[in-house]
């Protein structure tokens, strides 16, 4: 059993340092610390992590307190690269070895890049391709992908006369679980990327149809296309990085060879694939909502899935008697690279990609976690792939078996030093052969039994290949005619796979021939040295020469050999102790393994427990999702009804705005109405004030009664001032209420659209997280308990919202209603208060007539004084009898008295006397009129019955009218 994957831990430089990336702290005894990660120089395999533990976690995250780092745990990998390594580090560390197989060895390669969001996977990956220029030099900041593809190009498999290789590349992304196809032409615009759908054929597996795989025949021309295709990758700015990848990037890179010397046989298909994963990321971190929170959740799930597969492969790789079901389907990422996943098809190299920084320790941890369960992915090279459903793959896979056997072939071959060819016919040769016979023989001494093990070893495997080229040459025999064809695929791979089998039983044959010569050597058995000729005895002369020198060698020898035996000794004692060691931990191992085997049992016990409870729990956690979609449809309506009555509150605010514009229109014209009416109340009072003095007693009931309705006006004016002031607050404070009332609104639609948003994360997340959370439970019950406690109390936590919002809502309702409510009253007031200003006006008007009125009257009576003080008379001329003229004048100033009094709206204006002298004017002239009224016997101090006196300026005046009214009729009589 070996490890299956290859695990690197890329560390990449802390956010914001600058090159050259140096630790910033360096112990004395090698180790080096860049943030929260510690590597160690003399030991590229190990990283400890320091990091707040995880009460003081949660301890922080109550009171948001710095905390005390703690040392947390060492990890081991097959390689670290904490900064400032580069990509080409990385590239030699990671991706070199895949390429060496899939160029070298025909099997397939793929290199994952893993890691939380801005960790830098698509660094390492694709490096900076979107702005090198010239993509066929080598940059310094060249990705994994760009070193690796490279080297494929410019190495072995290149087209030759035996070979001919055809490469296509294909290069799509999984968004928000939908294949898009990144070489293919751009949608038309405003049009989203269309979804490829992905199908699984019964023997060649999950693909994808309609993809565009396009032939790359040079480095160059593949590399522009992956950069055409990156460029068109699913990016977008968030809190973490401002260029984050939002899903999964998968380029693949499929090589055809063909056999030119066997043209029927199959061709061998090789894939490349690079795989730069959507990072991991949490919403607290990211800050992402809507589309990017969308995303973020599709981008988890999925990774998720991809945990869940490692997983089970690991359960299955420990545990190879039971088959743990491994869930491929679950996700596209995961279907599409089953292979990628498997260890027996596939060299697959996972490149961890973590942050230093403290911020991300979370995230580091559970990046490591995920790199320690695809570690515990082994496989057994004797297991051949149990995963491949189809038996036509069996030559593919044949081929590949051909090229993992050839690949340890030329590990052996490399660990056996070659003799140089020497003649055997001098003693230099001998001289120079016998040291490196020594080691021949001390080599062929630890190769046997190394050997023998992989003898032991591969006879195992060629006894599984045995069986299946037997069950396949059964099957050929019985089906297809060609099995006798020598250039069938099948006995090609026959004939090569004996051919290697006989490589590796048989020992080196220059070891063999070494050794027999060194041996006949030794026992002088040799033809050319039992001849008895001239060069023999030269030769013999010459090798006593040499054998007395190689006595004196041999003592050196000796001697070292000697040194050698010490030294083996030594490295004996220290086997025995490494020995020891090991047979220790082997123990310990066991004793573990006996330990985890209880445990094994323990939680198997508990596993079933855990399956009621996980159904339990799945029950639980369905209801809470039916609770939480009924939340969510609640929160719908309530959004709903939220919208309609901030419609309804924008028209009320509409109305009342327009209200509170025409009310201060109104309060406007009122205030200055009232300013004028304050002005002529001022004016008349005064006046009022000054007539009141000049006019007799007989005038106090009138001035009395006219500061009555004054005080009255007043009175009213104040009360109306004051009722225009509690009107102005009361509308000030419902503008303050209504503004209040539309925050609160807007709040509440803000923390509406908060728990909705936190709920429709929080039901994602748990969704998410319900697959990692099952499994979890196998493995601690007490742990997903309290997950779904949590769980529970996030739920009653979004109830209790729910019940705090709609209360609230019902509050806002009734405060809407109370509002309108007062709004009516309001309006009612303001109905009542503009009849009131109505009333007022009149009575305004009303004394403005009336003092109109006093005023012409007042002139009349200055007239009717002067006209006296004339002293002008009246010629009797007139031949009307007089009883007959008193009853007319009689008649006419009753007439005309009732007239003035009852309708003071019937007097003429106060600046004109026009209807006065019209007829007069036409019929008699200015002395005539006047002796005609002084002819006249009128009593001018006499009161009408209705109390009205007579003796003022007014009356007079009015009286005087009455009289040439009068006389104008008595006149016309006369004529007649
Ligand atoms: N080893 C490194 N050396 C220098 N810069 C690096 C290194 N790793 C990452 N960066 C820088 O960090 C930034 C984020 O890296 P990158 O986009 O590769 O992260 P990511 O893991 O792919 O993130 P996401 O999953 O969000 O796409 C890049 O601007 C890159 O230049």
């Amino acid at each position: 059993m070996s490890e299956a994957i290859k695990v690197c831990v890329r560390v990449r430089p802390m956010p914001g340092s600058q090159p050259p990336y140096l630790p910033q702290s360096r112990t004395s005894q090698g180790a080096e610390t860049v943030g929260c990660i510690s590597t160690l120089a003399s030991d590229t395999t190990i990283l400890s992590l320091t990091g707040p533990s995880i009460t003081d976690r949660r301890k922080n995250r109550e009171d948001d307190q710095p905390s005390q780092p703690q040392q947390l745990k060492t990890y081991a990998f097959d390689n670290i690269l904490p900064p400032p390594s580069t990509n080409e580090d990385l590239y030699n560390e990671s991706a070199a070895s895949v390429v060496t197989a899939v160029n070298k060895y025909n099997q397939d390669g793929t290199v994952f890049f893993y890691g939380q969001t801005g960790a830098g996977k698509s660094w390492s990956c694709f490096g900076d391709i979107l702005t090198t220029k010239d993509l066929s030099s080598m940059t310094a900041n060249d990705g994994v992908m760009t070193r690796a593809l490279r080297d494929l190009y410019s190495t072995e498999s290149q087209p030759s006369q035996n070979h001919s290789v055809h490469r296509e590349v294909t290069f799509f992304e999984i968004f928000n679980e939908r294949v898009h196809d990144l070489l293919s032409p751009p949608p038309a615009l405003h049009k989203s990327m269309p979804s490829l759908p992905v199908r699984t054929h019964p023997t060649k597996g999950s693909y994808i149809e309609g993809i565009t795989s396009l032939p790359v025949a040079d480095l160059a021309s593949c590399l522009k296309l992956v950069r055409k295709g990156y460029a068109r990758r699913a990016v977008a700015g968030t809190k973490m990085n401002d260029q984050s990848s939002r899903s999964h990037a998968v380029v693949r890179l499929k090589t055809t060879t063909k056999d030119n010397d066997h043209p029927k046989s199959t061709p061998t298909v090789t894939y490349l694939t690079f795989v730069d994963l959507a990072g991991s990321e949490r919403q607290r971190d990211t800050g992402n909502t809507g589309e990017r929170l969308k995303e973020a959740s599709s981008i988890n799930k999925s990774l998720s899935t991809l945990g869940g597969v490692i997983f089970a492969l690991g359960i299955n790789s420990l545990n190879p008697t039971e088959t743990r079901h491994v869930p491929f389907r679950d996700s596209k990422l995961t279907l599409l690279l089953r292979n990628s996943l498997n260890p027996a098809n596939c060299r697959t190299v996972m490149v961890m990609n973590v942050s230093p920084d403290e911020q991300q320790f979370l995230e580091t941890v559970s990046t490591l976690k995920f790199a320690q369960r695809v570690k515990q992915i082994k496989t057994n090279d004797d297991v051949v792939d149990k995963f491949r459903a189809d038996e036509s793959g069996e030559v593919d896979a044949l081929k590949k078996e051909i090229g993992k056997l050839k690949m340890k072939l030329d590990s052996v071959n490399t660990e056996v030093p070659k003799p140089s060819q020497t003649s055997m016919a001098t003693a230099k040769y001998l001289q120079d052969t016998l040291p490196k016979i020594e080691r021949m023989e001390a080599i062929t001494r630890t190769l046997v039994p190394n050997y023998h093990r992989r003898i032991m070893e591969d006879k195992l495997i060629d006894k599984l290949k045995t069986e299946k080229i037997s069950r396949l040459q059964r099957r050929l025999r019985t089906g297809d005619a060609n099995e006798e064809d020598p250039d069938s695929d099948l006995n090609v791979l026959c004939s090569e796979i004996d051919s290697l089998r006989k490589l590796l039983n048989e020992p080196d044959p220059d070891a063999v021939m070494y050794k027999s010569l060194y041996d006949d050597l030794l026992q002088s058995k040799s033809p050319i040295y039992g001849a008895d000729s001239d060069e023999l005895k030269n030769l013999r002369s010459l090798t006593t020469k040499l054998m007395t020198e190689n006595q004196s060698l041999n003592q050196d020898l000796e001697g070292a050999r000697k040194q050698a035996s010490e030294a083996q000794s030594k490295a004996e004692d220290s086997t025995a102790a490494t020995k020891k060691l090991l047979e220790r931990r082997l123990k310990e191992a066991e004793e573990r393994a006996e330990a985890a085997e209880e445990v094994r049992l323990k939680l198997e016990s508990q596993l079933s427990k855990s399956e009621d409870t996980n159904l339990q729990m799945k029950s639980k956690i369905n209801a809470t999702t039916n609770h939480a979609e009924k939340v969510q449809h609640e929160y719908q309506t309530l959004s709903l009804t939220a919208a309609t009555q901030k419609k309804e509150v924008a028209k009320l605010a509409a109305s009342l705005t327009a209200t509170q514009i025409e009310l201060r229109e109104k309060t406007k014209d009122f205030s200055k109405m009232q300013r004028e009416h304050e002005a002529e109340m001022d004016s008349l009072t005064n006046e009022l004030f000054m007539e009141s003095e000049r006019m007799t007693e007989e005038k106090g009931a009138t001035e009395i009664e006219m500061k009555g309705k004054l005080a009255a006006a007043f009175k009213d004016n104040a009360i109306l001032q004051q009722r225009v002031k509690n009107l102005t607050s009361e509308r000030e404070n419902y503008e303050k209420e209504i503004k209040t009332a539309n925050s609160k609104i807007s709040q509440l639609e803000v923390e509406i659209e908060e728990t909705k948003a936190s709920a429709v994360d929080q039901n994602e997340q748990t969704m998410a997280t319900h697959k990692e959370r099952v499994e979890k439970l196998e493995k601690d019950n007490l742990a997903a308990y309290e997950n779904a406690e949590k769980w529970e109390r996030a739920a009653e936590e979004n109830e209790r919202k729910i019940g705090s919002t709609m209360d609230e809502v019902k509050r806002l309702k009734k405060k809407r209603d109370d509002d309108a409510f007062e709004l009516e009253n309001l309006q009612e007031d303001m109905d009542t208060m503009t009849e009131n200003v109505k009333f007022l006006q009149l009575q305004n008007e009303e004394l403005q007539a009336y003092n109109v009125r006093l005023e012409e009257l007042n002139n009349l009576d200055n007239d009717n004084r002067e006209e006296r003080e004339d002293g002008s008379e009246v010629d009797g001329e007139l031949c009307l009898t007089e009883e007959r003229a008193k009853q007319i004048l009689e008649e006419a100033v009753s007439a005309a008295e009732h007239d003035a009094f009852n309708e003071s709206a019937f007097l003429p204006p106060a600046d004109s006397n026009e209807g006065v002298h019209d007829v007069f004017d036409e019929e008699l002239d200015e002395e005539e009129e006047e002796m005609f009224f002084e002819s006249q016997p009128v009593d001018l101090s006499r009161d009408d019955e209705n109390g009205i006196p007579f003796s003022t300026p007014q009356t007079t005046a009015k009286v005087k009218a009455i009289k040439r009214s009068s006389s104008r009729k008595v006149f016309a009589l006369h004529n007649e």
